[in-house]
């Protein structure tokens, strides 16, 4: 069973509800939170914006194909991401959006591919106003969740929460079409991994599909009905808390339905520091992120 957590008591900093979730980023490193100002109306308005757009004909979403960029913004079609080298790249396809910079930004930063600009497909009506008022919102929930983490943990400084001011947030649908015929045992929705950043905010459609590696190595399946978020933790949150808050392995083998889901990735600003506290070394978040994305992104990947 995964711990499952209300926002209003976060808030409020109820202990009960505190010291469970510092014992859920330190053992499963996976929570449900239920009791944020996302209703289950509006995120199943975010996920119909999602579906709609995934079942456009292919032409239209070749428009913004991001394998036509250097970045990650835009539509990601099915096998278009290896986030395991020894599976498959995953038969999910992903519309991701994020963070851009100010105009008034030096070029050179705009630039880069974690700040690369968002690509709008013209269809369907409404997409990217639904989407931009999510995004922002979810980034507040988000913060208000690591908020009460390092208040949990007994790290909280006002330095951790300017980490976040702009943050490297990306926010991703997925789809999962009803797993192919001709899937073997490489093939998942998206194969084993564990997330890149520090926290992420996950809605999904009610279906089953994702399992999490549990501490004694089971997959356990979680579902969350719209309006309940999952929540989990990413690489440079492992890092940057010591090795405190795990990064924990999860996947999607993927059944005969199809789903949706649709994560935030939270992530401090670029050139924070998330390499872990007295280790001397220096670990930029973004260039951490931009490695991982050239990593696992076909269209990225260096030769060699
Ligand atoms: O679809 C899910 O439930 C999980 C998706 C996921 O792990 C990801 O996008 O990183
Ligand atoms: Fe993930």
């Amino acid at each position: 069973m995964i711990p499952e957590l209300d926002l209003r008591n976060l808030l409020r900093r109820d202990p009960g509800e505190m010291s469970v979730l510092a014992r859920a980023v330190q053992e499963v490193g996976f929570l449900t939170v239920s009791g944020t100002d996302l209703t289950s109306d509006r995120v199943e308005r975010v996920l119909d914006a999602y579906r709609a757009f995934f079942r456009l004909p292919d032409d239209d979403k070749r428009a913004v194909d991001m394998a036509r960029t250097g970045a990650n913004r835009g539509w990601g079609a099915p096998k278009s991401e290896q986030v395991d080298p020894d599976a498959n790249p995953d038969f999910k396809e992903v519309f991701d959006c994020g963070y851009e910079l100010p105009d008034r930004h030096p070029f050179e930063k705009r630039n880069l591919g974690v700040y690369a600009p968002n690509q709008w497909p013209e269809k369907p009506l409404g997409f990217r106003a639904e989407i931009e008022a999510y995004y922002s919102e979810a980034i507040s929930v988000g913060r208000e969740i690591l908020s009460a983490i390092s208040d949990a943990l007994g790290q909280s400084s006002a330095s951790f929460a300017d980490a976040f001011d702009p943050p490297m947030a990306l926010l991703r649908g997925n789809f999962y079409s009803a797993r192919p015929e001709w899937a073997g045992d490489k093939d998942f929705g998206i194969a084993a991994h564990t997330d890149y950043g520090c926290l992420t905010l996950l809605a999904m459609d009610g279906a089953p599909g994702l399992e999490v590696r549990m501490p004694d190595g089971r997959w356990e399946p979680i579902i969350a009905a719209p309006g309940t978020f999952v929540i989990n933790f990413g690489e440079m949150l492992e890092m940057w808390s010591g090795g405190r808050i795990k990064a924990t392995l999860h996947r999607v083998i993927g059944g005969a339905w199809e789903r949706i889901s649709v994560p935030l990735f939270l992530n401090p600003a670029y050139d924070t520091n998330v390499a872990p506290p007295g280790s001397g070394q220096i670990i930029l978040a973004g260039e951490h992120l931009s490695r991982r994305f050239n990593e696992t992104y076909l269209h990225l990947k260096t030769a060699g």
